[in-house]
């Protein structure tokens, strides 16, 4: 029986690891993780991620080839594939802070891997990398080999938060990298084989090592750009009675672009979309390609000018201040079907609202009190770290108030604003949320989920991204 051992049991080694048990009866699949808190969640009926579908594979895997363990070294060493899925966050300090992957948790993964192993290893790299790392591994590994011969794969993963198992099931492609050797192959095959249990053989791609290593920072930075350029233009259809919405449906018709992931939004978030473009800067920039680097850069940049035009539009809205005004925030995860709030852009627009003065009050169907305030209160990248080095009590905050349900949030408000495309926020009834909150009675679409001409009959002022403007905010300014 082959044996498979992921090292980080998170958002990725967990779906993936019960995917590849569910469709591959035959193989072992432990995970282990060095949160003992994480993976005794995944072996409760509570898991430690929201992810749709997830819960029903794992029971059904659980316990008969699928395994949660914090015994890491054992099964490290009883494993002929180990698939390394631990964190890659932003540096925080010394050299590349602010820009270049931290790979401290892979640096720490791999060195356990040469202690531990007494037989050959294919070491499979799952985390989004900089290009060339598994370079470094190599020279990890074969450093403290002790005659061990092992095989570095890169095999990024794709899949998105929310429809993690639908991606999973069904990927546009696997890819698949190693080296050009005879030994590099056989390990690309072995892999390939655990795969074509249910992909077909079409969508697994197989490269050199670089290029699946970059490939992955290159689909996530062409991805988040596509949000900057429709974001961008959202800005410009505010300034001229364009509509983003008809702009993005006209231009998305074109079969060359394509209609998918051009919705226009308070900004884009997730773990990964900041941080592997700052990661491609920073490799540009080693590579002495400083205009490729600035070109990338603009990505985030536009993201941030998103966010604080978003929080401009609405302080300014309200006579130019949101001081001891009641902000109603709907929707605190970075988008619908997960819990994950990691770099969400609700994170900027409350610390922005709180940096007037706002009161707010929030609520998300997914994210618990404790993460909010966590999240308020955390340092920039702090969040990407792995869960038990987190900052442990969250700060007090007076003018934070969490709820558990979107009437309570808007009641007695002055605003309120969309940030999470959640679909029960499109059913709530309007009329009775305006009823209940202050006058004038503002909405801030951060996700254009609402129909605002509705609102407007109801008596709101309405505002969304990239929308013809309300009266109201004619004339006022709106940029960063
Ligand atoms: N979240 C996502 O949707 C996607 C993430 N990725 C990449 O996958 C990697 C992991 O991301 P997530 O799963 O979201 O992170 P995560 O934070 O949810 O999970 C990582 C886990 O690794 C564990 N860990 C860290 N060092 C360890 C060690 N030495 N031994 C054992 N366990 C260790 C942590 O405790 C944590 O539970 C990152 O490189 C990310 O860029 C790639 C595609 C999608
Ligand atoms: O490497 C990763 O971590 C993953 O990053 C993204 O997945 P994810 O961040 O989970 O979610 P997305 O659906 O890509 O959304 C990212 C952000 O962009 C926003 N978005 C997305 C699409 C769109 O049209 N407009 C928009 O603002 C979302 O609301 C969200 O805040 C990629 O889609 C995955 O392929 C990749 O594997």
């Amino acid at each position: 029986m082959v044996k498979i051992c992921c090292i980080g049991a998170g958002y990725v080694g967990g779906p993936t690891m019960a995917v590849i048990a569910f469709k591959c009866p035959a193989i072992e699949v432990v995970v282990v993780d060095i949160s003992v808190a994480r993976i005794a969640a995944w072996n409760s009926d509570q898991l430690p991620i929201y992810e749709p579908g997830l819960e029903d594979i794992v029971t059904q895997c659980r316990g008969k080839n699928l395994f949660f363990s914090t015994e890491v070294e054992k099964h490290v060493s009883e494993a002929d594939i180990i698939f390394v899925s631990v964190n890659t966050p932003t540096k925080t300090r010394g050299l590349g802070a602010g820009k270049a992957a931290d790979l401290t948790y892979w640096e720490s993964a791999a060195r356990m891997i040469a202690d531990v192993s007494k037989n050959d290893k294919i070491v499979v790299e799952k985390s989004t990398v900089p290009v060339k790392t598994a370079e470094a591994i190599e020279k990890i590994l074969t450093h403290n080999s002790n005659g061990i011969k092992y095989q570095i794969l890169s095999n990024p993963e794709f899949l998105a938060e929310g429809t993690a198992i639908q991606d999973l099931f069904n990927p546009d492609r696997v890819l698949i990298g190693g080296r050009e050797t005879p030994g590099g192959q056989k390990a690309i095959q072995a892999l390939k084989e655990v795969y074509a249990h249910w992909v077909p053989e079409d969508r697994i791609i197989c490269t050199n090592l670089w290029s699946a290593e970059l490939s992955k920072l290159a689909a996530n930075a062409f991805l988040a750009q596509r949000i900057s350029s429709v974001n961008a233009m959202s800005a410009l259809c505010e300034a001229t009675g364009a509509d983003v919405t008809q702009v993005s449906h006209a231009v998305g018709k074109d079969t060359r672009v394509g209609s998918k992931f051009l919705n226009a939004s308070v900004g884009f978030g997730g773990s990964c979309f900041q941080k592997d473009i700052l990661s491609l800067v920073y490799i540009c920039e080693c590579n002495g390609l400083k205009e490729v680097a600035n070109y990338w850069k603009q990505v985030i940049q536009v993201n941030d000018y998103q966010k604080n035009r978003f929080v401009n539009r609405v302080v300014s809205s309200m006579f130019n201040t949101v001081s001891g005004k009641k902000i109603a925030i709907l929707g605190f995860a970075f988008k619908k079907d997960t819990g994950d709030t990691r770099e969400t852009p609700a994170i900027d627009v409350c610390k922005g609202l709180l940096g007037d003065n706002a009161n707010l009050s929030i609520y998300d169907p997914q994210v618990t009190e404790d993460q909010i305030r966590k999240d308020l209160s955390m340092r920039k990248f702090d969040w990407d770290n792995p869960i038990h080095l987190q900052p442990m009590s969250p700060t007090v905050m007076k003018q934070l108030n969490v709820v558990w349900d979107a009437y309570a949030a808007t009641k007695d408000a002055h605003g309120l604003c969309l940030l999470t495309e959640w679909d029960e926020f499109k059913t709530l009834d309007f009329k009775k949320i305006y009823d209940s909150m202050q006058k004038p009675a503002f909405v801030f679409d951060g996700r254009n989920i609402i129909d605002e001409q509705k609102l407007r009959e109801i008596g709101f002022i309405v505002y969304s991204i990239g929308k013809p403007l309300d009266g109201w905010f004619k004339d006022m300014p709106a940029v960063a």
